[in-house]
């Protein structure tokens, strides 16, 4: 056993090392501004939503490795000598694997040498992705079983893939040993780990990321890492926002699934064709980015106070202005005009959240609407056939939970 491994659970009699078992989630995300521009080195904020993903891994004695992804709908298995014979520890830095040398590598050794790249294929070179990461620094790689469940919807623009990234990475970086037990106590059974092993985890899971998006910020894998209210802008390090005031959202889903992948290259064709126009669209986003930050942290520190009608007005006026510009990309879609009608017969502004194209809206909710209201707003986004939340924001990021998650039990 390498030094750094987590508790491992007593293993058959006849074992010749402990194997562990241990779950592992981490948190999709809210962007509240900034989506897209973030991509062009300008700021965005966002939020930790506390809808999750969670990664079961048990190490077995079978050399091999077996993957449940449920919401995929895959199950496969794949030998861990084929992984080990190719891969020999090589490396002892921790800096995140380069995804050019390892990409054809990862497609060769996962069996998919198919040029149709689908879902589910994405998410096995992740995993290969990261298991050449790890055997390139150890050859301490368990056989393991995986099962990923999760209660975020997967396409609509919460962070699915961050947090998916996210949570594997952690799992493939702990039973390889190559990240100790988290040292850093969070609430209800669950811990952390320390900044230096969560910049790894984080810088790990941006690289994985972007196999998914092809070019991705790195903005959602953050948020998933490290959790809260966040400044966040390419090349720099996240600033943690300490709210002074209390954020309750509206969260739509429109059900509309799209990949973030397509919606990030129409707003690059966008960019491209009106480079002036769009130049300044961006700017702007900027500016609305810091304007939020600065009356997110306004006033006095302590306990987050009730927001002020004021400064839901001027939040819900930044909301409006960011729509704006993201529909003049083309990253709207006819069903997110609708759920902005329903919120605006209540005077709210709702604005769509991630790579649009469908997936969800959000709105700042004002502090005169009753109970009453609410319930009201809901039923109807529900005739329309939306998925309606109102999430709390800037929960923990990545967690080792100390008992198996409920996600799990049935
Ligand atoms: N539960 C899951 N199991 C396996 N793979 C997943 C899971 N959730 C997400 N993924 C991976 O992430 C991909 C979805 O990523 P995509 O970026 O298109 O959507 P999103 O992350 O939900 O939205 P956004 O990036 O706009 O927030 C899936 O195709 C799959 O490869
Ligand atoms: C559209 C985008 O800005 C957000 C996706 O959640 C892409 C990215 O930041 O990688």
């Amino acid at each position: 056993m390498p030094p750094n491994r987590l508790d491992a659970v007593p293993s058959a009699p006849d074992s010749p090392v402990a194997l562990q078992s241990f779950y592992i989630s981490a948190p999709g995300k809210i962007i509240l501004f900034g989506e897209h521009a973030v991509l062009y080195q300008k700021t965005a904020i966002a939020g930790a939503l506390d809808l999750r993903i969670y990664i079961s891994l048990e190490e077995i004695q079978e050399r091999k490795i077996y993957l449940d992804l449920p919401e995929l709908g895959l199950v496969n298995e794949w030998s861990l000598k084929k992984l080990l014979a190719d891969v020999q520890p090589h490396l002892d830095d921790m800096d995140a694997p380069a995804l050019d040398e390892t990409i054809q590598l990862a497609r060769k050794l996962s069996g998919d040498d198919n040029d149709d790249i689908a879902a589910v294929d994405l998410a096995i070179h992740v995993l290969w992705y990261l298991l050449i990461g790890a055997a390139s620094r150890t050859s301490n790689i368990p056989g393991m079983r995986i099962k990923v469940r999760c209660e975020l919807p997967i396409r609509v623009g919460l962070g699915s893939s961050g947090a998916f990234c996210t949570g594997l990475t952690t799992a493939i970086l702990c039973t390889s040993g190559l990240i100790p037990q988290p040292s850093v106590s969070v609430s209800d059974g669950r811990s952390t780990w320390s900044e230096k092993h969560l910049n790894i985890i984080r810088e790990w899971a941006s690289v994985a990321e972007s196999i998914i998006h092809g070019r991705a910020s790195g903005l959602d894998v953050a948020m998933s890492t490290y959790g809260g209210i966040a400044k966040y802008k390419l090349q720099k390090h996240i600033e943690n926002l300490k709210c002074t005031q209390n954020l309750s959202v509206i969260l739509v889903n429109s059900k509309i699934e799209r990949s973030t992948f397509k919606m990030v290259k129409i707003v690059q064709e966008f960019c491209e064709k009106n480079t002036f126009a769009a130049g300044h669209m961006l700017d702007t986003i900027d500016s609305l980015s810091l304007e939020a930050a600065a009356k997110l942290t306004q006033g006095a520190s302590g306990d987050a106070k009730s927001i002020s009608p004021d400064s839901i007005n001027f939040l819900d006026s930044l909301c409006q202005i960011n729509d704006a510009c993201l529909n003049s990309f083309g990253v709207g879609h006819s069903k997110l005009d609708a759920i902005r009608s329903v919120l605006a017969r209540r005077g709210l502004h709702g604005k769509l959240t991630g790579a649009g194209g469908g997936g969800c809206v959000f709105a700042f909710l004002k502090p005169d609407l009753s109970t009453e209201d609410i319930t009201l707003l809901k039923s109807e986004l529900n005739a329309i056939d939306c998925e309606v939340w109102l999430p709390s924001l800037g929960g923990p990021g990545v967690v080792l939970h100390d008992t198996a998650p409920g996600v799990f039990l049935n």
